[in-house]
């Protein structure tokens, strides 16, 4: 299956299609990993002609099943490398494998649902498999059930919460049978009860079956205990990565320090 099936046009906006800029070394072969990255770096050139590196040497690997948050402070490099890993960039060396289909969910929720009622815009990526009007009815009703989402079927998508629309998109996703969902800072513009249905429907979305993984890019601390492991970035490297609870840990000695340095 293609990428750019599974990312939404209008999501894209002036981007090229995504078969025309996937990364060649992104390798497909069987992989026990959900997502795996080796040596991976990311360098843009300026005008000036200057090389400068916003990933650095990024190695680590996702188990297939999981959730995995990636935090990190502004700027360090999160929404870069989660766009590496949907092959919306290209690395400028170093590999990155993830299993597919894969899903990219972008943080405005505006910019994820093109079609005018919930139904229509679920079943819109299933347009090019060829499939039953009835195949197209259950999986859209599966993946609405898995997201909670089931009795908004016909509703129009404008009177849908942020949080709402959003669990629409993963829905779309799981229709098509998505393997690997990256989110991208899903909830920074959430309220509290939208930000908890969106965390609920990811983790049903990974159900028992050990097929779908995600990795979610948040900035909310908090999150972190939802997760079964996370990653933890500072100036466009990997500085930790294992389970939710150390990741936490450290981040709060991380914190604790730079406020003694602030008041001393
Ligand atoms: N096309 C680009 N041109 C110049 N600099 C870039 C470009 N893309 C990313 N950067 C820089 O790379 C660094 C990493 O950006 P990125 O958006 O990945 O960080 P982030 O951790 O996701 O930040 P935030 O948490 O604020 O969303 C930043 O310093 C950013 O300014």
């Amino acid at each position: 299956m293609n990428l750019s099936s599974l990312v939404r046009p209008s999501a894209l906006g002036l981007l090229p299609p995504l078969h025309s800029i996937l990364p060649s070394r992104i390798d497909v072969t069987e992989n026990a990993a959900a997502i795996e990255c080796s040596s991976l770096n990311y360098s843009i050139t300026t005008r000036q002609r200057n090389l400068v590196p916003i990933l650095k040497d990024c190695t680590f690997s996702i188990p297939s099943g999981q959730l995995w948050m990636l935090l990190g402070p502004n700027g360090c490099g999160k929404s870069t490398l989660l766009k590496i890993l949907a092959g919306l960039l290209k690395p400028t060396n170093g590999t990155a494998y993830v299993k597919r289909p894969k899903s990219y969910v972008f943080q405005n929720p505006d910019h994820q649902v093109v079609m005018p009622t919930v139904e229509a815009d679920v079943a819109f990526g299933l347009g090019k498999f060829n499939m039953s009007r009835d195949e197209v009815r259950t999986r859209v009703s599966k993946a609405l059930d898995t997201v909670g989402m089931s009795k908004y079927l016909q509703r129009p998508v404008q009177t849908l919460s942020g949080g709402q629309k959003q669990r629409v998109a993963i829905a779309g996703a799981l229709a098509e049978a998505c393997k690997v969902l990256l989110l991208d800072e899903l909830t920074t513009f959430l309220d509290e009860s939208d930000q908890l249905g969106v965390i609920k429907a990811v983790k049903s979305s990974l159900g028992d079956s050990g097929e779908v993984t995600a990795l979610w890019v948040t900035h909310r601390l908090e999150e972190v205990k939802y997760a079964d492991g996370a990653l933890y970035m500072e100036d466009g490297k990997i500085v930790m990565h294992g389970d939710g609870a150390s990741i936490m840990d450290f981040i709060k000695t991380q914190q604790s320090s730079y406020i003694n340095q602030i008041n001393s």
